[in-house]
């Protein structure tokens, strides 16, 4: 990293958590991804949903194929895990390179976790299998037990069903995704070095006073949920000690505005206009700008044992106004700090 109050270089991002969509909006959300991002790690929850190498590599091409001109953009594919996912599958998908990794859906999670995994014990042969082969696994970490406060789902997975994987399987590479608590924070800093989490830029800047107070405001509405400050201010905490275990992973999740503004309102944020820039307000905000290279580019791809990017991006403190809303497949969502400002901008 080299660095002055105004402008930062650091080796190029990666994104450990993304969605990307699918048809008309794929020109869109890539367009935005690979403005600076050196690899993605796709979401497979489409509809239907990516639970087979065939239908991940078919989904990579597609996505490859609306890479702007000149783009070295490289998405990283994952299989969406099901109650019946066939464990050989694993070693197919695994041989192709392109896919490292299966997600794990608690079924009606989240959004398109329908067809996800009821009981985790369903997988456990297809987790024996990740285990050998290197495959991380990657967890939507709430429990989806309607009688659970939703604002305690993640607790509640952390203290009954992640234990019992991890000791289980203590080889098993294992990404908490999206991070929203203490709770998470100190699960993964107790854990062996093979347990490691993403955390997003909006977890790291808002908690649920910026959905809540003054009115109810949908684009800040996403799973996990947003959680009060001191969550926030662990979760901070954590992305900025220097420990390797914590992560870039954004979780931007396009929905259309008008399935956002409505009577039920979607879950997702989008933050991919200004995914880095994002994190770098919060880092700053946090006096850590030092540690912000480590987390965006460094500690991913150590983690999932590939090479670190070999190029770099500069980031400058310059303020710009993000639009209203942007396109997305012939229709529009309204992304994080639509109509306002942002610090930093990447060169
Ligand atoms: N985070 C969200 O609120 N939504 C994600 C799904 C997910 O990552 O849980 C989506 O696909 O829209
Ligand atoms: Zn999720
Ligand atoms: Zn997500």
């Amino acid at each position: 990293m080299t660095a002055t109050t105004t402008t930062l270089t650091i080796t190029r991002p990666d994104d450990w958590h993304l969605h990307l969509r699918d048809g008309e909006q794929l020109k869109d959300t890539v367009r935005d991804a690979s403005r600076y991002l050196g690899r993605a790690l796709v979401m497979p929850n489409l509809l239907p949903p990516a639970t087979t190498t065939d239908l991940a590599l078919a989904y990579y091409d597609r996505i490859v194929a609306v890479r702007p001109e000149g783009s070295r953009f490289e998405p990283l594919m994952s299989l969406y895990l099901t109650d019946k996912t066939d464990p050989q599958e694993i070693r197919t998908a695994k041989a192709t390179g392109k896919i490292v990794a299966c997600k794990l859906y608690p079924a009606g999670a989240t959004t398109n976790s329908d067809s996800g995994v009821t009981d985790v014990k369903n997988i456990y042969p297809v987790l024996e299998v990740m285990q050998e082969t290197g495959t991380l696994l990657l967890v939507h970490g709430e429990v989806t037990d309607p009688s659970i406060d939703i604002f305690d789902r993640e607790k509640v997975f952390l203290d009954t069903v992640l234990p019992d994987v991890v000791r289980d399987f203590p080889g098993l590479k294992i990404v908490l995704e999206h991070i929203t608590t203490e709770h998470a924070v100190n699960f993964v800093e107790q854990a062996g070095d093979n347990v490691a989490a993403t955390i997003t830029a909006h977890h790291l800047l808002f908690n649920r006073n910026h959905m809540l107070v003054g009115g109810i405001r949908p684009h800040f509405y996403c799973l996990p949920i947003l959680k009060r400050n001191t969550h926030q201010q662990a979760l901070v905490r954590a992305a900025t000690s220097g420990s390797k275990k914590f992560f870039m992973g954004t979780d931007s999740a396009p929905h259309f505005q008008h399935r956002k503004e409505a009577a039920c309102g979607c879950a997702g944020a989008y933050t991919s206009h200004a995914a880095v820039e994002l994190y770098a307000e919060a880092f700053e905000e946090a006096g850590a700008l030092d540690k912000l290279e480590a987390f965006t580019s460094h500690n991913g791809p150590d983690f999932y044992g590939l090479p670190r990017n070999a190029d770099t991006i500069t980031l400058v403190k310059e303020s710009w106004t993000v639009d209203a809303t942007l396109p997305l497949g012939g229709d529009q969502l309204v992304p994080i700090r639509a109509g306002e400002t942002i610090d930093w901008m990447v060169k």
